[in-house]
């Protein structure tokens, strides 16, 4: 087992850090953006879809963020009040900056990738100005997306929230969401992410990630090996994704749990990651075995990108239930 000691008197479960931006997901799909006439609107960014998804299993999240101060920022807004997410603690923009844009391109169901627009935006305007010790201490849990460090003072905000969650037993959990796009190279990358990762109890990512956040080792590490690394930090649960493959979850304990998928008509590759993460943390709160959270997070995930968006997909318990119930699984490859 783990031992993550959430703070059941605290009135907010998740509260989520970092980028609310807009997913702009091609309708014309199965083809190059470049033949897209059209495009949906919806919230994104990673750990606003984390935090949407916890809020559709029923949890009660808040949110540290930044919006513009435009349409799109408020359009954001309104949807997470939409959702019971407590929206109290999102600042807005007051310096012209804009929402990033997320454009997604679909050319066939293993052949998706994401054009971001992220020139001026206003999630890594969040400062520390915006970050709320009282506001943190009465949360049981803080999620922190990678992303929010590539830039100051975004950067500093997401330290501070740190600091402020350690003095008060906050439980973190860490999703690496390495968004290349929006760092300046790689070692100023695996810098920042390795002084956030040490402070994390959770730490969720692909092999991808880790391997990024591990470049300065002296050879490429194995999941285990990974895992004992972070273990040496604060870490309790180490959770790495492999994709179509499955995942694998280490615990501080020496066990180690491994998930494979769900047969799932795939429309779309990405959202998988932010519906796996939403539905393996709401099992750490339901405080399940391992095995049954990372089942959950991998159903919520085949879900999710069988459907055209990440954040309206965000499925339900009663969802998440039907279709582990007829579902084929597919053991870890
Ligand atoms: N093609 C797929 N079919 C079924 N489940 C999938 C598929 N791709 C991913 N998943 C599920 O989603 C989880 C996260 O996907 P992954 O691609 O590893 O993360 P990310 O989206 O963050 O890159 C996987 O561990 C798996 O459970
Ligand atoms: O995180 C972003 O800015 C883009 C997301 O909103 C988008 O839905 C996406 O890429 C989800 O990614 P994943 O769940 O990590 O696959």
């Amino acid at each position: 087992m783990y031992n993550l000691d959430f703070k059941e008197d605290r009135p907010l479960d998740l509260v989520g850090v970092g980028r609310l931006c807009i997913d702009l997901n091609a309708d014309q799909f199965n083809r190059p953006m470049e033949e897209t006439k059209s495009f949906t609107k919806y919230v994104g960014g990673s750990p606003a879809n984390i935090t949407i998804g916890a809020a559709r299993l029923g949890l009660k999240p808040g949110f540290i963020g930044k919006v513009s101060d435009d349409q799109m920022g408020r359009f954001i807004v309104e949807y997470l009040d939409g959702d019971n997410i407590d929206t109290t603690n999102i600042a807005v923009d007051h310096t012209g900056a804009v929402t990033g844009l997320a454009f997604t391109e679909i050319k066939s169901p293993e052949d998706c990738s994401i054009l971001m627009y992220r020139d001026n935006v206003a999630d890594l305007k969040l400062s520390t100005d915006d970050v709320s010790e009282d506001y943190i201490k009465n949360a049981k849990a803080l999620h922190i997306s990678g992303t929010a460090l590539a830039a100051s003072p975004s950067r500093e905000a997401v330290f501070l929230a740190l600091e402020y969650a350690r003095k008060h037993e906050v439980v973190v959990i860490f999703d690496i969401d390495y968004r290349p796009y929006t760092w300046n190279n790689d070692k100023e990358t695996a810098t920042y992410y390795n002084l956030a990762a040490e402070k994390c109890d959770v730490i969720i990512g692909t092999r991808d990630e880790f391997d990024m956040m591990e470049q300065f080792e002296k050879e490429k590490k194995s999941d285990e090996e990974t895992a004992s690394k972070w273990f040496s930090h604060h870490a309790e649960i180490v959770v790495i994704k492999h994709g179509a493959k499955g995942s694998f979850a280490y615990t501080k304990d020496g066990n180690s749990h491994t998930s494979g998928t769900f047969k799932t008509k795939v429309l779309k590759t990405f959202g998988a990651g932010d519906s796996y993460a939403s539905a393996f943390i709401y099992g750490l709160f339901k405080q399940w075995d391992l095995s049954k959270a990372m089942e959950y997070g991998s159903a919520s995930a085949a879900i999710v990108i069988s459907r055209h968006s990440c954040s309206d997909a965000m499925p339900t318990t009663n969802e998440i239930e039907d279709f582990m119930s007829k579902a084929e699984r597919q053991g870890i490859s």
